[in-house]
């Protein structure tokens, strides 16, 4: 990755930060964001001087086109800014479900629109995290759910639209972050893992090492693949987050 320019969204906590950490190890430059500049400091202290922090808010489109464009040439895109809250569907309102709908969907297709010509320009790559098996349906995430397919579709949508750049969507199982900790309680947790074929959760590091390798350019004679990094847990029963 030496020589290569990556942009990383939620770069200051979990699976951001360990993607940032682990392309500055591979030699990356790695420009990270997100809203609180305290925890991009602390991800800036953990990976040395090839990472730059910038505060800012995805969902902002004039701040965040104008950062994007102001990068030029882009080698790797990470969108891994995301999340909801937990709500069964009767409970969603429109604003609720605008809000997931636009942080986890709308928002990663401005940021995808506004590095176009800098991922065009490096013959760049993509990686869109998502959720697995979305279109299962997820019992308690119906608003994440569907903005999480949506991007599947828009990866491989873009994937036919821009020839020269490669476009992945990873959709993770279940990581024990402190951001999922906080959502769900550690029992339902502990019955999606159980219920997994593998029987087990995909770590922080997995997750990282995936991003990389697609990053780096393995991967390069795929574009617009959906990989499911969830120890098969999209092959069993729909999830219900809801009990
Ligand atoms: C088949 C097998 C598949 C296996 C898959 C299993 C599942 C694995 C486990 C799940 C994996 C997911 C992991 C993660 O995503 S980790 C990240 C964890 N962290 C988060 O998700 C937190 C992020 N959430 C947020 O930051 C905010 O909630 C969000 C950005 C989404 C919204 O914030 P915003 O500030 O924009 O919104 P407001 O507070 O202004 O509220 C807007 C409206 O939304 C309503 N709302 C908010 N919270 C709730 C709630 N809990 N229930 C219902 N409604 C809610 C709020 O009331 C506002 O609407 P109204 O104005 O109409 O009241
Ligand atoms: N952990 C898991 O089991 C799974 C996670 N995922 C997805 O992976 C991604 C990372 O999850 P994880 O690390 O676990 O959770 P975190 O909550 O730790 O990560 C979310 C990151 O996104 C940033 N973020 C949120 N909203 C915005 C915004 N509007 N603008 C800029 N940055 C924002 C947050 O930083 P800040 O609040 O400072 O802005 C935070 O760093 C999410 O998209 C999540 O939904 C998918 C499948 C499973």
């Amino acid at each position: 990755m030496r020589g290569r320019t990556a942009l990383v969204t939620g770069a200051g906590t979990g699976i951001g930060r360990a993607v940032a950490l682990r392309l500055v190890e591979l030699g990356a430059d790695v420009v990270g964001v997100g809203r609180r500049p305290e925890r991009l400091a602390e991800t800036a202290r953990l990976a040395g001087e090839r990472f730059e922090a910038t505060p800012l808010d995805v969902r902002d489109r004039a701040a965040a086109a104008a950062f994007v464009a102001g990068l030029g040439r882009l080698d790797l895109l990470v969108n891994n800014a995301g999340g909801q809250f937990v709500a069964p569907a009767a409970g969603i309102s429109r604003r609720g479900f605008d809000a997931v709908a636009d942080l986890n969907l709308t928002a990663l297709a401005a940021l995808l629109q506004a590095a176009r010509a800098g991922l065009t320009t490096a013959g760049g790559r993509v990686v869109n995290l998502s959720l697995s098996a979305p279109d299962r349906g997820i019992a308690g995430l119906a608003h994440s759910a569907a903005a999480r397919a949506g991007i599947a579709a828009l990866t491989r949508s873009l994937a036919r639209e821009w020839p020269g750049v490669r476009l992945f969507c990873l959709a993770p199982g279940t990581v024990l972050t402190a951001g999922v900790g906080d959502e769900l309680p550690p029992e339902v947790l502990a019955r999606i893992v159980a219920t997994t074929p593998l029987g087990r959760d995909t770590s922080l590091a997995e997750v990282a090492e995936w991003v990389a390798a697609l990053g780096s350019g393995v991967a390069d004679a795929v574009s617009g693949a959906l990989i499911e990094l969830d120890g098969g847990s999209g092959l069993v029963s729909a999830a219900s987050l809801t009990g």
